[in-house]
Parts: C-alpha cells; structure tokens; sequence
C-alpha cells in the first residue's frame, strides 16, 4: 500500500498503459515530429550503458513493442540481459515517461503484420543493412540495395534478422514540469511483468 497521495488530474488512471496512451495523443497534436520517439537504454553483459532513439510502435494492453534488427548491437545487449529501459520525452507537453522492464521478442504473425505495413523501400532495406556493423561506403549499402531489391521482388517476407522486442515493465514514471522545478511525478511499480496489482507512488521531484 502506497504511503503517498493518489495521482489526479493529468496523472489519473487506473491502468497505467491507458494513460501512456492518454499522453501520447496528446503529444501526437502538439509535436513538430516522432511523438513516439523513444530513448532505448540497454547495458552490456559487463555493465556499460547504451542508449539510442527508437519508434514505439504498439503500445499493448501489459507492454511496449518497437522493431528493430535483431544482430544489431541493441539486440545484443537485450538477448543477453533480458533487460532494457526507455525515456519519452515530450518538449511541447513538458512531460516524461520513464519504462524499465524485462524484454522478449515479438517475431510472431505481429511482427510479420509490422513489418507488411512498412513501404517497399523500408522493407528492402531491412534486408539490406547489417545494423551497427562495419559499411564499406554508401556505395556499398546502394548496391545491397539493389541486389536485394533483384533477389527479393516486389513482396520480400520479412527477414529472420529483423523483429520485434516487447518490453513488459516493472516500473512506469509519470513526469510533468512543475514551477521552479517542483514538478510532479508518479511511479507504478509491480513485483513482476505478470503482476496485475500495481503500486503507486508521488515521488519527490
Ligand atoms: C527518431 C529516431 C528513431 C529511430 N527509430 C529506430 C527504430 O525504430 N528501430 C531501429 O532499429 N533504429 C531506429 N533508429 C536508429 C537507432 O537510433 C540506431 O542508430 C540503430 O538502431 C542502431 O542502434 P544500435 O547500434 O545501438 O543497435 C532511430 C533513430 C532516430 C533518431
Ligand atoms: C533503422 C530503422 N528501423 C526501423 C525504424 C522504425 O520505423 P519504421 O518502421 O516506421 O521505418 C526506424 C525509424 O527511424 C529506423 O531508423
């Protein structure tokens, strides 16, 4: 049982997931761009932190879902830990989400359903670039392009290589700007990804 007020007003929600959603829209009116643009932390098996930008691209009843190269360097460090956390940033809206989870992989029919709703170009070029590895020139990559584009005609399957990760939280932070910095956060934390039963919490800013 928390020891804190109830979050209110633009914190209110019996499901946390709702309200991501909930901010999200509105955050979908107000961007210039990317409103689901994401913060994607990671860590290496020896503890050193990473981090890069990527699309949220479901937002589920119990996880998030984005997609993603599966050789690529942030697929390595999630296949080895398990782990990952991201941060949604919104400058119009001055608020944050904050995500810290345990991570699998979605390479089922939504995966397949995903990446079928991509353009031609995107899909192809899924096939073509071995992510976060070494690139000869962009000559090179033009002319996998190219190759793939010949191999694979006009409705390339998805690739093996290429998926979903579905991050299944422990721990969901609202933040909004207050003034002089006194800004208002709540944090949901459950014992386990398969916990139904939340905690919630007013945190000091
Ligand atoms: C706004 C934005 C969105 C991006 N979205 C994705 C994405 O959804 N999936 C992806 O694989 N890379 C995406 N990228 C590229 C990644 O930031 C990153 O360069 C790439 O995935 C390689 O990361 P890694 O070497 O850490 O695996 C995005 C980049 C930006 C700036
Ligand atoms: C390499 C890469 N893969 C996947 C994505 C996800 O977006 P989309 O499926 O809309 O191309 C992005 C978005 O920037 C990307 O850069």
């Amino acid at each position: 049982m928390s020891q804190t007020e109830a979050p209110s007003g633009k914190f209110a929600a019996t499901d946390p997931f709702a309200l991501v959603r909930d901010w999200l829209a509105e955050a979908t009116a107000s961007e210039i761009n990317d409103p689901n643009a994401i913060a994607l932390a990671t860590v290496s098996p020896e503890g050193l932190p990473n981090v890069r930008m990527v699309l949220l691209k479901d937002i589920e009843d119990d996880a998030f879902v984005f997609y993603t190269n599966y050789e690529s360097a942030k697929a390595g460090e999630i296949l080895a830990t398990g782990k990952a956390a991201f941060v949604m940033h919104w400058k119009s809206l001055r608020r944050q989400v904050r995500v810290r989870g345990l991570v699998e992989k979605e390479d089922g029919p939504a995966a397949d359903a995903y990446y079928a709703s991509r353009s031609l170009a995107s899909r192809l070029g899924a096939w073509a670039s071995k992510q976060s590895r070494p690139l000869k020139s962009r000559g090179a990559l033009m002319a996998e392009v190219a190759k793939v584009t010949a191999l694979k005609g006009p409705n390339p399957p998805r690739p093996p290589h290429w998926g979903g990760f579905r991050i299944r939280p422990v721990e969901i932070e609202f933040w909004a700007d207050g003034a002089h910095r006194l800004h208002d956060r709540f944090r949901w934390t459950r014992a386990d990804p398969s916990a139904t039963e939340w905690e919630v919490a007013r945190l000091n800013p």
